[in-house]
């Protein structure tokens, strides 16, 4: 379906690392809690970048650790959406020192063998618009630029993209290679039927991509906020719940395209819904049609759960990014777990990634019985339509133009 060569762009090996400034982007975007002292309650993605940071230190690299976290106002310090209980975590993983940096892109100090982290990078001005001179600046901090973040290479940001631009040279790390070569490989040839699962909270970046995907998946179930989405689409009720009333026409025209396809994609009957988003707001089960307007759909009911677990076990190849349901409140579990439970009772190969399926994933204790997680959601999502992943791109360029270099220096 999918292939990458990556023999296209380089990676840590190819160069000297030693006494080398790396300015290395790591995805860190992991589920937060704030309850008592703020703490990283999911830190899958912390611990799939350390052997990078250890390959780099091991080699004698100066290592600079730069990551967003949730999606603060362009520029704006929102304390909640700090990396402080990362830089902590990521230290106890390590069992060494990683100072925080609050102001770093103007300089950094640091030396071989030490890793520090900056402080989220989306408090940057222009980060999300892949500004060019906070690329510049992210540039002039480093000899070598690492993008090792897999679960944001599907983002053409400063620190994504145009850092790769106006660095030395820029160089894949090893999280990045696994992750394309065993997504490549993974879904090649995959066993048949190929059920998608796609839910979750991001509902205009993800919706907009299940359009393509309808052609290349036998099955498609949608959760959460865009299943809400597809609910309006069809007419029904959906109260007061999360959704993204722009893409309710489109949403109409894929539901038409699936049916025509054959593909039905299938609507909750029934669902759990709450007056409040909270952990301990009453949680009622009720069919779709009692829906009311001040009712927040918060999970799928146990009858829609199972219709969609059977789904989940007569499929051949299961891909799964996004919660049915707000997970993360033990009441509005139950269909995120009884979808889990099925895959992993299933014969398919299944593949699950995003930051907050990993953590219901985890939550649940079935982590260990998913065929393979990743590390990326949307991003695996867009490397499913088969076009290079903008930060790969980049990363490509980079490698020729050293190549280019190389050749220039033998004449
Ligand atoms: N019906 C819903 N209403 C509001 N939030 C929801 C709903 N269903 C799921 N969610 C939320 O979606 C979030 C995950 O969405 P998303 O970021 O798209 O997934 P991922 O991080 O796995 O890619 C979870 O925090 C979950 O609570
Ligand atoms: O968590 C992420 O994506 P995911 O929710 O699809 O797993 C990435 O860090 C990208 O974050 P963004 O969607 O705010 O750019």
């Amino acid at each position: 379906m999918t292939h990458m060569h990556t023999k296209d762009v380089l990676k840590l090996s190819d160069l000297d690392m030693s006494d080398k400034k790396v300015l290395m982007r790591v995805d860190f975007n992991v589920p937060i809690s704030h309850e008592g002292e703020s703490h990283v309650s999911d830190d899958t993605r912390i611990r799939a970048s350390l052997p990078a940071i250890e390959e780099l230190l091991e080699a004698g690299a100066a290592v600079m650790l730069v990551s967003h976290l949730g999606r603060p106002k362009d520029g704006e310090r929102d304390p909640e959406l700090s990396l402080a209980p990362v830089a902590k975590r990521l230290a106890e993983l390590l069992g060494r020192d990683v100072p925080l940096i609050e102001d770093w892109i103007h300089g950094i100090d640091v030396e071989p063998g030490q890793v520090v982290m900056c402080e989220n990078v989306r408090f940057e001005k222009g980060e999300t618009e892949d500004d060019e001179d906070l690329a510049r600046h992210m540039a002039a901090l480093c000899n070598v630029y690492v993008n090792d973040a897999f679960g944001t290479a599907h983002r053409a940001q400063a620190s994504t993209s145009g850092v790769a631009k106006y660095a030395p040279v820029a160089v894949a790390g090893p999280l990045m290679l696994a992750e394309l070569n065993a997504l490549s490989k993974a879904l090649d040839e995959p066993a048949r039927p190929l059920l998608a699962i796609v839910g979750g909270a991001k509902v205009s970046g993800k919706l907009d991509l299940l359009d393509q995907m309808i052609d290349k998946v036998d099955q498609l179930i949608v959760g959460g906020g865009i299943a809400n989405t597809f609910m309006k689409a069809a007419g029904l009720p959906i109260g007061n719940s999360l959704h993204e009333a722009d893409l309710v026409d489109s949403a109409a025209a894929m539901l038409k395209k699936a049916e025509q396809a054959g593909s039905e994609i299938p609507l909750p009957s029934d669902v759990v819904v709450a007056k409040e988003f909270s952990a301990d707001a009453e949680a009622t089960t009720k069919k779709v049609a009692d829906i009311a307007d001040d009712d927040l759909i918060l999970d799928v009911g146990p009858e829609t759960a199972a219709r969609l677990a059977q789904m989940a076990g007569g499929a051949g190849t299961i891909i799964w990014n996004g919660p049915l349901g707000v997970f993360e409140f033990d009441r509005f579990a139950a269909g995120t777990r009884t979808l889990a439970d099925a895959i992993v009772a299933s014969n398919a190969f299944s593949i699950a990634g995003g930051g907050d399926t990993v953590a219901a994933i985890a939550r649940f204790g079935l982590s260990d019985r998913v065929s393979y997680i990743s590390t990326g959601g949307g991003a695996f999502l867009e490397f499913l339509q088969g076009d290079t992943l903008p930060a790969i791109a980049m990363l490509e360029e980079s490698a020729r133009a050293w190549a280019a270099m190389e050749r220039a220096r033998e004449y």
